[in-house]
């Protein structure tokens, strides 16, 4: 564990009563190496620290992040406390509150939400065609949970019941095809299922800064802030976007401010944690860092073959086990990409006919598999089935013909025929010298097995995914 000098003697600061960042910087900067980046931003980094009576008072923004920090990141904050002032104890205090002189929220009235309603579309068409711009497919119900995305749909689905008040702003971030669009639509989907006449839009970033650019062109901005400061919830994408523009940022702040002011939601999305963003004002930043902010991750392969499953079944289509582990082994990156692998393998099955099969699957994404399969050598092959029955590879290619260790040693055999480019006598000689009819042979009992016996076809199925990763 790094240990840190702090640059000021602890006494300096460790009395009065006042907000000093000092002692909870150098902290940040010790968890830096224990918690993980998401952890870090989600939890520990939304506290405000107030060093007082030489002690630190952690004010967390709401109940949520409370229980959370309480829960699992207080210990590793007294640790790292511990590790900076090794000789004396500092007493750590976590509660909900809020150090900032300027109130979260003002009392009175939010801009006019009915009557105010800009009388030609700008960015939206009149109350009566009031569009929200929301995809009805994404809903909480579509959204495969999972550990790379639990936290942010349950914030998601906090704000769905508690619109305004649960967290507010939520910030999503994570990389693309993540969900964190699909999250934020089901968001306004859910709060329209509750209440039909909610104000809700989606909009990109960028269809914002177009529409107020329009409103600036056609001398109509009063309108524009009128529309977009009378929603129940505002909800926009990938505000990376804003990054530089200054004008737009400058309209999006008040914005977003007002809407905060008044209780209404505002959700934003973005591909890298707010801090990260260049270009993007301060303020902004600092206001964003009021709410909470979640992370969506890539998703791990449990939750993968489900989304694959999940995405399936919506298409009507029935998706064996072994066919979506395969592809979710293969497609690692992102969810959209997984849907087009999906995509890929279900018009292959239409176009020809046939049932998606995990040879179906394999030879739809040919080109994606062979990437990996490249890659395939006769010795991984004899690790991968050895350790798949307990075996040593000595043993593998020993002259043994104990049934427990001949049956392994012919799959292995028959899987480097399938799996590599070496012929017969090459693989003879990799499985302890022998001559090229015995490879042939085992190749043709194991496809004779894999018809009838469903103990070796499910072996090789298993085989062949995990080889092919
Ligand atoms: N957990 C999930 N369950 C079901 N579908 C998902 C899940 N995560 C993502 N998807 C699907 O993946 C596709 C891409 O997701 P989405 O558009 O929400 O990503 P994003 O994170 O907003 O990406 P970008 O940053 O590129 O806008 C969508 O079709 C969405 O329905």
């Amino acid at each position: 564990m790094t240990t840190y000098t702090p640059p000021l003697s602890p006494t300096n600061y460790l009395w009065g009563s006042r907000v000093d960042d000092t002692l909870w910087k150098l902290c940040l900067d010790h968890l830096e190496h224990e918690l993980s980046e998401q952890q870090l931003n989600t939890w520990v980094r939304p506290l405000q620290a107030i060093v007082e009576d030489g002690g630190l008072r952690l004010l967390a923004p709401n109940k949520f992040v409370l229980d959370q920090v309480r829960e699992h990141h207080l210990g590793v904050i007294r640790d790292a406390l511990a590790n900076i002032y090794p000789n004396q104890e500092i007493p750590v205090q976590l509660e909900i509150g809020s150090s900032r002189a300027t109130p979260v929220r003002r009392a009175e009235a939010p801009a006019p939400r009915r009557g105010g309603v800009i009388s030609e579309p700008v960015a939206m068409p009149e109350n009566e065609h009031f569009q929200s711009n929301l995809n009805p497919d994404f809903t909480f119900d579509s959204f495969v949970a999972g550990k790379s995305n639990q936290l942010a749909r349950a914030a998601c689905q906090q704000v769905a019941q508690n619109p305004g008040k649960a967290y507010n702003p939520l910030f999503i971030y994570g990389g693309t095809g993540l969900g964190k669009t699909h999250l934020m639509h089901a968001v306004g989907n859910q709060l329209r299922r509750l209440k039909p006449d909610a104000r809700v839009v989606y909009l990109h970033s960028e269809h914002f800064v177009a529409d107020m650019v329009r409103a600036l062109q056609h001398d109509r901005i009063d309108e524009f802030k009128r529309f977009y400061r009378s929603l129940d919830a505002l909800l926009i994408d990938d505000i990376q976007f804003f990054a530089g523009k200054e004008r737009s940022q400058e309209e999006f702040f008040h914005t977003f401010n007002t809407l905060l002011e008044g209780n209404q939601q505002v959700i934003l999305t973005c591909d890298r944690y707010f801090k990260e963003i260049n270009g993007l004002e301060d303020r902004l930043k600092s206001r964003c860092g009021w709410g909470l902010t979640v992370v969506v991750e890539p998703p791990e392969l449990e939750t993968r073959v489900a989304i694959l499953m999940s995405k399936a079944a919506q298409s009507k289509v029935a998706l064996p086990h072994e066919a979506a582990f395969l592809i979710a082994k293969h497609i690692r990156s992102n969810v959209r990409e997984l849907e087009g692998a999906l995509r890929r393998v279900m018009a292959n099955a239409q176009f020809t006919g046939r049932p998606v099969t995990l040879e179906l699957c394999r030879e739809a994404l040919h080109d994606v598999i062979s990437l990996h399969n490249k890659l395939i050598t006769i010795d991984n092959i004899q690790k991968t089935v050895a350790e798949y029955y307990k075996l040593r590879v000595t043993e593998l290619v020993s002259p043994s013909r104990n049934r427990s260790i001949a049956r392994p040693r012919q799959l292995a055999m028959a899987l480097a025929k399938e799996l590599t480019n070496h012929s017969l006598p090459e693989i003879g000689q990799a499985f302890g010298g022998r001559d090229h009819t015995t490879v042939l042979h085992a190749v043709r009992k194991i496809a004779e097995l894999r018809e009838e016996d469903n103990r070796i076809r499910e072996d090789f199925n298993n085989l062949l995914v995990t080889l092919s990763m």
